[in-house]
């Protein structure tokens, strides 16, 4: 997805799995000369300006946002660093768990005199390729503006939903953040069993991936409620409904689900800080 909405400029702080996902994508969308901290990446196309640390970043440069994109384990050390360089900052965090209460007093901590402004948002991986989906929530301190910069940033790459609460991005996390991985495990677990119905590895795991790529396309490009989609599939009698009928056994999928998001959502909590 592009966006027509000029990017602002960034320092993005963390460029692993979900950093990286987001740089690929808003270096395709034109981001202005902006700067990446990361100690694994050999190169950065003109203009950005890659280092190793905060320290070896050139002293004038102020970006309009400060992408935190590191473990929530590690952010102390960096908002230290951060807080003694920009004094007034708008710092969009991807952490997960991490709340902004914590996070303003690991600044305020480090540096008497700061002014930080934090927006949380819980991107997920397929930002890489424009299809990311990314829940945001502002502190009631940020302006329009510094909620535009963050919502184009995000738009960048996908789409884009606002909160109303901060706990409400435990639960984002809950459902898109960690999302992915689901149906990351339920493409292993179908090629798994079409192996185990006699299919070669590769055949089932073309079979696999193709049947995720299309329903996800349905349930992207129709207005069509899921449950119809899958109705529409299940013929009276036939194949799906008695798969249909294991899988939605009340202590099967259903259930597991909700355990697992409630897990998620749980866990983000205990990150908060
Ligand atoms: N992965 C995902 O799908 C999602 C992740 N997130 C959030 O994104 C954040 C990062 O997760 P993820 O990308 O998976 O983790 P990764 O470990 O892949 O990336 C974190 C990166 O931060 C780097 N890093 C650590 N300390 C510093 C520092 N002081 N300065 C610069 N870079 C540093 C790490 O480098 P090194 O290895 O050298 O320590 C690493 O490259 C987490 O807070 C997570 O909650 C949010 C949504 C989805
Ligand atoms: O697993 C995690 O903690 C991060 C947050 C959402 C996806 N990955």
């Amino acid at each position: 997805m592009s966006t027509s909405t000029r990017l602002p400029s960034i320092l993005l702080v963390g460029c692993g799995k979900m950093g990286g996902a987001m740089l690929d994508g808003w270096l395709a969308c034109g981001l202005p000369p902006s700067a990446v901290i990361d100690r694994h990446r050999d190169t950065l196309p003109a203009p950005h300006v890659l280092v190793p640390s905060l320290g070896d970043l050139p002293a004038s440069f102020q970006p309009d946002v400060i992408v935190l994109a590191v473990k929530p384990q590690k952010a102390d050390a960096v908002l230290e660093t951060l807080a003694r360089r920009f004094a007034r900052a708008t710092l969009l965090s991807v952490m997960a768990g991490r709340s902004i209460a914590s996070l303003s007093r690991v600044y305020s901590q480090a540096a008497t005199d700061t002014a930080p402004v934090f927006i949380r948002a819980m991107p997920n991986t397929p930002s890489t390729l424009g299809a990311g989906m990314t829940g945001l929530y502002a502190s009631p301190d940020a302006t329009p503006e510094q909620k535009q910069h963050c919502d184009s940033l995000m738009r960048a790459v996908g789409q884009t939903v606002w909160v109303d609460t901060e706990q409400q991005i435990d639960a984002v996390t809950g459902i898109s953040g960690s999302g992915p991985a689901y149906v990351f495990l339920l493409a292993e677990l179908l090629e798994k069993a079409g192996v185990e119905q006699g299919l070669p590895q590769a055949t089932a795991r073309t079979l696999a991936r193709a049947t995720l790529y299309g329903a996800g396309q349905m349930l992207h490009s129709l207005p069509t409620d899921a449950a119809e989609l899958r109705r529409n599939v299940t013929s009276p009698g036939g194949t799906t409904a008695e798969a249909l009928g294991v899988l939605m056994a009340s202590d099967a999928w259903p259930a597991s689900t909700s355990q697992a998001v409630a897990a998620a959502v749980r866990r983000a909590g205990e990150l908060a800080g």
